[in-house]
């Protein structure tokens, strides 16, 4: 499923958030946004999952408007992992994972096999199958992040938005997150914080800097030494790794 923007606006309070955004991200590719704190990623990754609307400019997905799908529809399109996953209800883990098959059936309509059978293979595949049965609010803050990407997984969108989703995960969870998604092959858009987590899995990455695109490449062409410097006011030393990745050590401040 390929998504664009064109000339995407967003203003809060008396502050232009955005300003003319434009990506074009193609079928299967797995694109990172970069950017430091209140540049705008997870802003412009709410207007993508429609809970905020843009004060102009338009946003495609399959090239039709998005404002020309029903909402259920953009469901089925795009599943959603975001920074803050708190709900009031205490639900278990299984429920919230059955959550993510709700664009997929009638309103009152009951789980059925299927939507099960579906919920355990996504538990299975981020690890949490032994968790199926607790409260969701007893979770670490790790745990929760792999059971709101099974929740995501379990919705079988084309596209998936996701929003820091390395969050409260230790390194082995964050790679293992991550290639999860990799190997999901479906297009997917993510604001990500680690420079060397997005230079191992991004095909792309658009780097904002105060709302806008200052960037656009490979991360090999992105994340050098004096794009760091300009968005973050860090030095850095780049290394080539032996699997042809960008590795970037920071140097103090
Ligand atoms: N409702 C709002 N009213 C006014 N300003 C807002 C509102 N929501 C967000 N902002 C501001 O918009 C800017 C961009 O915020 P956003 O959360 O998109 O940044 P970000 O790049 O995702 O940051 P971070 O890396 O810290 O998550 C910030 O300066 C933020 O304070």
């Amino acid at each position: 499923m390929n998504l664009k923007t064109k000339d995407i606006d967003v203003l809060l309070g008396n502050n232009q958030i955005l300003k003319s955004i434009d990506i074009n991200v193609k079928n299967k590719e797995f694109v990172g946004i970069i950017g430091p704190n209140g540049s705008g990623k997870s802003t412009f990754l709410k207007c993508i999952y429609r809970v905020l609307k843009p004060n102009s400019g338009t946003i495609f997905i399959q090239n039709k408007n998005l404002n020309n799908y029903h909402v259920k529809e953009t469901a089925k399109l795009i599943s959603v992992v975001s920074q803050y996953n708190d709900t009031q209800f205490d639900f278990t883990v299984l429920d919230m994972v059955l959550f993510g098959r709700s664009p997929h059936k009638k309103i009152f309509e009951k789980d059925n096999s299927e939507d099960l059978k579906i919920a355990y293979e996504c538990l299975e595949q981020v690890g949490m199958t032994n968790y199926s049965k607790r409260n969701f609010s007893t979770l670490s803050g790790g745990e929760k992040q792999r059971v709101i990407l099974a929740r995501a997984l379990a919705q079988k969108a084309k596209c998936l938005v996701l929003d820091e989703p390395t969050n409260h995960l230790d390194i082995k969870y964050q790679l293992q997150l991550m290639d999860i998604v990799k190997k999901l092959n479906i297009t997917v858009v993510s604001a990500i914080h680690d420079l060397n987590i997005a230079s191992l899995f991004c095909d792309k990455i658009y780097a904002l800097k105060e709302g806008r695109v200052i960037e656009y490449g490979t991360p090999k062409e992105v994340l050098t030494r004096e794009t760091i410097k300009n968005i973050y006011d860090v030095d850095c030393k780049i290394v080539e790794s032996e699997n042809g990745k960008v590795n970037i050590i920071y140097n103090p401040l």
